[in-house]
């Protein structure tokens, strides 16, 4: 099997084993957790966590879940591993309390928005350097976005560490960050909602909020500009008056 000319869905494998038991160890795991991997690869992080508890892994190439269906088939013979082969964008994830993944690039964003859909306490996940400081941004900022604030009312994310691209193979064209998320709910209205108006926001952040909502509160500021909380006050006002 020729496993390093593969190159789709964002296959840059992580080479280092001291990252993959740094990544293990911020996810604190317990014996009764259950891990969700998405993207298991080769398996440098699924070999560690299974040490630790049981895991479900969800993998979209064929060869390679070949490959993990050999490699750890006593795992998965006493029910420890649970391999998913399928796309992690289509396939309902199984109750988790802990997710870990070294996430394949392309469909960061949409596996980040499905990620936050479901309820677990930690999150450890390997994401592009921007991408993680997309997560993490303050209003103001120029990567705030609609991510910024679809995560604070999610949750909390923490930049724990930047990974230089050497630390994968093939190498990437861009260093990537640990991220710990912690889950936690902040309700602000109806997130379809929410979700619906922080992207028309976004999509025009360089217009002023009344241009393009009308008269709202802080119609004359930029959503860029906006707290989470803020912008939360402009959606429930403008809903409203939708209606
Ligand atoms: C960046 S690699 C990480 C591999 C491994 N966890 C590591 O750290 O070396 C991303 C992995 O996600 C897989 N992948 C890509 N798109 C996927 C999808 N939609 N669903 C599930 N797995 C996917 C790739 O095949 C690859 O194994």
């Amino acid at each position: 099997m020729h496993l390093e000319l593969m190159s789709r869905y964002s296959q840059n494998f992580l080479i280092n084993p001291k990252i993959a038991d740094y990544i293990v160890k911020e996810a604190e795991i317990k014996p009764n957790d259950i891990v969700l991997e998405i993207g298991p690869g080769k398996g440098i992080l699924t070999g560690k966590l299974l040490e630790k508890c049981e895991v479900y892994a969800i993998e979209i190439d064929k060869t390679l879940c070949e490959y993990l269906n050999i490699i750890f088939q006593d795992d998965i013979k006493d029910g420890r591993l649970h391999l998913i082969c399928g796309d992690a964008l289509k396939v309902n994830f199984p109750k988790f309390n802990k997710i870990v993944a070294n996430i394949p690039y392309h469909i960061s964003s949409p596996l980040l928005f499905k990620i936050l859909e479901y309820e677990f306490e930690r999150g450890i996940l390997m994401l592009q350097y921007e991408f993680a400081e997309r997560l993490v941004a303050k209003p103001g900022s120029k990567r705030y976005g609609r991510l910024s604030v679809m995560m604070y009312y999610n949750g909390e994310a923490r930049i724990l560490k930047r990974v230089k691209r050497g630390n994968f193979r093939p190498v990437p064209r861009v260093d990537s960050a640990i991220v710990k998320i912690t889950k936690k709910d902040r309700f602000c209205y109806d997130k379809d909602k929410l979700n619906e108006f922080v992207r028309k926001l976004f999509e025009q952040r360089r217009k002023k909020i009344r241009n393009i909502l009308g008269e709202v509160p802080y119609g004359d500021r930029r959503v860029e500009e906006l707290s989470p909380e803020e912008i939360c006050e402009v959606v429930q006002y403008a809903d409203r008056i939708r209606n």
